[in-house]
C-alpha cells in the first residue's frame, strides 16, 4: 500500500473508546465506501460488502481494479471520501479492532537487522501479548509458519522472498487475531510453502478466524475460499459463494474426447446437453467443452452422450474455475 492515510480530525477517537470485547461476529460490514486519490479519479464506486465472521474471503481483480485500496481502507490506514467501514462493529482505526486484526503486507520492510526471533518478539510486544509468553508464543509462530529453525536467530536483511513471507505471516498471527488480512500470501513462497499455508490456513478458519486474502493467485483462493468478491473499475462486479452449487462460477466445465473421427453435429450435441442440464460450451478438432453442474451432472452428461452414439474416449474436469470471471463474459451463461 503506497499512500499513508491522512490525518482525520473527525474520525471515532480510537484511544477514547474502550469496550472490554468488540462482538468479532458481527464480522465486517464495508457500506457505501467510494475513494478517489486524485479529483475525477474514482478508484472505488459504492464498495458494499458484509464479509461474515469466520468466513474466508477472497478478493480478485485485474491490476488496478481497487483491491489494495479496499484493503487500505478496511484496515484503516486509508480513509473513504464516503462510505464507513466496521470492523466487529466499530470503526477500523479503533484500538479494539487493532487488538483484532493481523496484516501481511504485499511488501514487507525488514531493514533493522533484526533476526526473526527479535523481529517476531518485537511484534509479540507490540500486539500486547503477554510478556512471560513471549518466548513461547514466538517459537511457536516460527515453527506454524514453517521458517526453518536454522534461520531463527538469523539476521532477516539475509532471508529470502519465500522466508521473509513465511515470517511476515508469523507477524500476522502472533497477536492471535480474529481478523486475518493477508495481501498477496503465496508471493515468492515455493511450493511446498503454498502447501503449508493452505494447510495453515484451514487451520486458522478452525478456529474461527474470519480471513480476507486479496490474491491474484486464482488457483489457491478457489481452494481455501468460501466467498470471492470480483472487482473491476472499483465496483464489486460479482459475489460467489464457492461453495453453493447455484453459483454459475462454480459449475464445472467437463473436456470431453472421443475416439476415432466421428462425431455429432453441434446441434446434436447441444441439445443432447440441455436434456441433462449441462450446457455445450464449445467444440474443437478433437475435445468438447461442457458446463455441467457438478459430479453427478458430468456423470448424467456422459451416459447421454454415449446413448446418442458419441464414442466418449475420455473426459476430464478443468480446474481453475475462477478464470473465467477474467473471461469477456465474466465466465457466466457459458
Ligand atoms: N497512492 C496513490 N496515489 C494515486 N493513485 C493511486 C495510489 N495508489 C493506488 N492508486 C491508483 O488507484 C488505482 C487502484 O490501485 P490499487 O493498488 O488499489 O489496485 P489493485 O487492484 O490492488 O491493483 P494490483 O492488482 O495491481 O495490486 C490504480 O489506478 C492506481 O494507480
Amino acid at each position: 500500500m503506497s499512500t499513508a492515510r491522512p490525518q482525520q480530525p473527525d474520525t471515532p477517537a480510537a484511544a477514547s473508546e474502550q469496550p472490554s470485547s468488540a462482538p468479532a461476529a458481527l464480522g465486517i460490514q464495508v457500506e457505501g465506501v467510494s475513494k478517489s486519490y486524485r479529483r475525477g479519479q474514482r478508484v472505488l464506486s459504492d464498495v458494499n460488502l458484509h464479509i461474515r465472521a469466520g468466513e474466508t474471503f477472497g478478493i480478485i481483480g485485474p491490476n488496478g481494479a481497487g483491491k489494495t485500496t479496499l484493503f487500505g481502507c478496511m484496515l484503516g490506514l486509508l480513509w473513504p471520501d464516503s462510505g464507513t467501514v466496521r470492523i466487529a462493529g466499530l470503526p477500523p482505526d479503533h484500538l479494539e479492532v487493532r487488538r483484532l486484526t493481523g496484516y501481511l503486507p504485499e511488501r514487507l520492510t525488514f531493514d533493522q537487522g533484526l533476526t526473526a526471533r527479535q523481529f517476531l518478539a518485537f511484534h509479540h510486544s507490540l500486539a500486547e501479548r503477554p510478556a512471560h509468553e513471549r518466548h513461547q508464543e514466538v517459537e511457536t509462530h516460527l515453527t506454524l509458519v514453517g521458517l526453518d529453525k536454522a534461520m531463527w536467530d538469523r539476521d532477516t536483511r539475509k532471508f529470502s522472498r519465500g522466508m521473509l513471507q513465511r515470517l511476515g505471516l508469523a507477524q500476522a498471527l502472533v497477536g492471535q487475531p480474529r481478523f486475518l488480512f493477508l495481501d498477496e500470501p503465496t508471493l515468492g513462497i515455493d511450493p511446498e510453502g503454498v502447501l503449508h499455508l493452505r494447510t495453515l490456513l484451514r487451520d486458522i478458519k478452525s478456529r474461527g478466524v474470519t480471513v480476507i486474502i486479496n490474491s491474484h493467485d486464482l488457483a489457491q483462493l478457489e481452494k481455501v475460499c468460501d466467498r470471492v468478491a470480483f472487482f473491476r473499475a472499483g465496483r464489486v462486479e460479482a459475489l460467489e459463494d464457492l461453495g453453493s452449487p447455484s453459483s454459475s462460477i462454480t459449475r464445472h466445465v467437463l473436456q470431453v474426447r472421443w475416439a476415432g473421427t466421428q462425431t455429432l453435429a453441434p446441434e446434436q450435441l447441444a441439445t443432447v446437453a440441455k436434456e441433462v442440464d449441462a450446457t455445450l460450451l464449445d467444440t474443437t478438432e478433437d475435445s468438447l467443452r461442457f458446463s455441467v453442474e457438478d459430479d453427478w451432472g458430468a456423470s448424467r452428461l456422459l451416459r447421454a452422450l454415449l446413448q446418442a452414439g458419441l464414442p466418449v474416449a475420455s473426459a476430464s474436469r478443468e480446474e481453475g474455475r475462477l478464470e473465467r470471471f477474467f473471461q469477456p463474459n465474466g465466465g457466466r451463461n457459458p
